[in-house]
């Protein structure tokens, strides 16, 4: 096997667990520089804000008029004026017409709909389209239409960023942990290729997720609506053999993949992506991140460049990615749920941080099993987190010998029992799962009560995302996070997070203030390389 090979080979079966380990390495210096240039941003954006909280304090005070009498709207009113729907909206490109019920409803509501979920849509195209507030609002196929009228009402996410997506335009959805985004990206994608169905042939639909067993998740909800239109959906990760995925590529419209192995695809010339007309990043975040970032770049070279809609989705969205994003994407419309400006967590979640020596972890974390399951809560499931796979192994060990029942995803694991692991939990038959960060993003898991991070995750982002397994599709949950010195140099973000979501905030957590200080993780040692910050994202030319 050639020096190229064998790399594609290793790519392709990295995994998540791998790539942190990477990342962490280069982390350092990143959040050094990361918690100045936050600072200045915060300051800035205070002054700014400062400003516009005047202009508001006016509006409201004077009941939105100005000393001489003259209307002023805020902000949300100016912006949904426009889409009242007594104006004709536009035929779109993508043949999205909004529908006369909608047009109907009083501005009132829409005003109602968006102060209440703190939405804000920012296009400079200013298409203005109104949130469906209901699922009559829109006329998809009929068999699409009966699969996501189950649910009472689309999600705040859906309600807003698909209008824009079905009239053909890229898309930067941010939405808090379990809100539908799968749905959100996953409808209109699937309409479309009905839409479109005699035009196009091969894989037109190409959905990219940083994990194999969120690659599967979506696959498993996309195929509740592929398998009832005729369309055919395939999902390809590593750790598996290549042969099948071969063969299904080949009858494929929409595929869902992990990087590596869709990268490895595509060099033996299993996949052709030339017909890609819609591609996805969920987790988009980290997908653009260093591990990723690379792979990202070759796979949307091999896609449609010159007629393409781009989606990203995610819960975090941290200024970093951002400017690499819109290289790959045409004026997108960048919807928002909640305040997604500055990293917040779902309010539903109850946060407990709690400050402990390294050495207390094993003991601790017997006594929150105790707590958080024995007794009426003893079949209540409790995923917990930690940060290597090593780390993870020793634990599940250690959890086996006190007589818990533990299920364990991680690296060291092979696919299968990797799978397996997350379907005992998910069915029931285990109420124990162990992970490393393989599980932290996009797994909707049902009924997860409690989340408990055993060790810190590299960053706070991560932190959002690991309990935001709990608290999903309106529920609530609770996340307990044992907190050591190791990690100080993320209390500050962890502080912010806390206080967004209004959950209390220990005082030994506020002792670390917001120590940016090189680390050493006495698991693992010191470990990271300056890293050249200068270096700005190189742009994606389209070919
Ligand atoms: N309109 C809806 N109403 C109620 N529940 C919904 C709706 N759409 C999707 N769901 C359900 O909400 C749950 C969470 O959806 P999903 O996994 O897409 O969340 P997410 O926003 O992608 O979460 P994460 O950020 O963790 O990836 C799923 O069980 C899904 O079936």
């Amino acid at each position: 096997m050639s020096r190229k090979e064998h790399k594609a080979k290793k790519r392709a079966n990295e995994d998540e667990d791998d790539i942190q380990f990477k990342k962490h390495k280069s982390n350092g210096k990143e959040q050094k520089v990361r918690d100045k240039k936050e600072h200045k941003k915060k300051k800035e954006h205070k002054d700014k804000k400062g400003k516009n909280n005047k202009k508001e304090k006016k509006v409201k005070r004077d009941n939105s008029e100005t000393t001489d009498g003259e209307q002023i709207k805020s902000d949300v009113e100016e912006k949904t004026e426009k889409s009242a729907g007594n104006e004709s909206i536009k035929d779109a490109p993508g043949g999205y017409r909004q529908s006369e019920d909608l047009s109907n409803i009083p501005q009132a509501d829409v005003d109602i709909f968006y102060k209440e979920n703190e939405v804000s849509v920012e296009d400079k195209l200013n298409y203005n389209y109104r949130p469906l507030l209901s699922f009559n609002h829109l006329s998809l196929k009929p068999e699409i239409q009966s699969e996501i009228s189950k649910f009472p009402k689309p999600t705040p996410i859906q309600a807003v960023s698909w209008p824009y997506l079905l009239a053909g335009r890229d898309v930067i959805g941010v939405a808090e942990t379990g809100s539908g985004k799968t749905f959100a990206f996953g409808v209109p994608a699937i309409n479309y290729l009905v839409d479109n169905r005699s035009q196009k042939r091969g894989v037109q639909v190409l959905v990219i997720s940083p994990t194999r067993e969120l690659a599967s998740q979506i696959y498993d909800n996309l195929i509740l609506l592929t398998d009832k239109v005729g369309l055919e959906c395939c999902c390809v990760y590593g750790g598996v053999p290549k042969y099948e995925q071969r063969e299904q590529l080949k009858k494929s419209q929409v595929v869902v993949a992990t990087p590596g192995r869709l990268l490895d695809l595509i060099n033996e010339n299993s996949v052709d992506l030339s017909q890609v007309r819609y591609l996805v990043l969920d987790e988009a975040d980290r997908m653009l991140e260093k591990g990723f970032e690379e792979d990202i770049k070759s796979i949307v070279k091999h896609t449609n460049t010159t007629d393409r809609q781009t989606l990203m989705f995610t819960a975090t969205w941290p200024k970093e990615v951002r400017e690499l994003a819109s290289t790959f994407m045409r004026d997108p419309v960048k919807v928002s749920i909640g305040d997604r400006d500055e990293l917040s967590a779902n309010k539903r979640i109850t946060q407990i941080v709690e400050v402990i020596e390294q050495r207390q972890k094993d003991r601790k974390l017997l006594d929150l099993l105790r707590k958080y399951q024995s007794g009426s809560k003893k079949d209540d499931k409790v995923l917990i987190f930690a940060l290597y796979k090593k780390e993870a192994s020793r634990v599940e060990n250690n959890l086996r010998y006190h007589g818990y029942d533990v299920a364990a995803i991680h690296g060291d694991l092979s696919q299968q029992q990797r799978t397996q692991a997350l379907n005992d939990f998910k069915m029931g038959k285990s109420n124990l799962l162990l992970a490393t960060d393989v599980a932290a993003r996009g797994l909707d898991i049902p009924n997860v009560k409690t989340v408990i991070n055993l060790t810190f995750p590299l960053t706070v982002e991560d932190y959002v995302h690991r309990i935001g397994r709990t608290g999903r599709a309106g529920q609530t949950g609770t996340a307990h996070t044992l907190f050591t010195d190791q990690e100080k140099h993320l209390a500050g973000a962890l502080v912010n997070v806390l206080n967004g979501a209004n959950q209390p905030v220990p005082e030994e957590l506020k002792k670390f203030g917001t120590h940016t200080k090189k680390k050493e993780h006495s698991a693992y040692g010191a470990f990271f390389k300056d890293v050249d910050l200068t270096k700005k994202p190189k742009k994606i030319t389209f070919d």
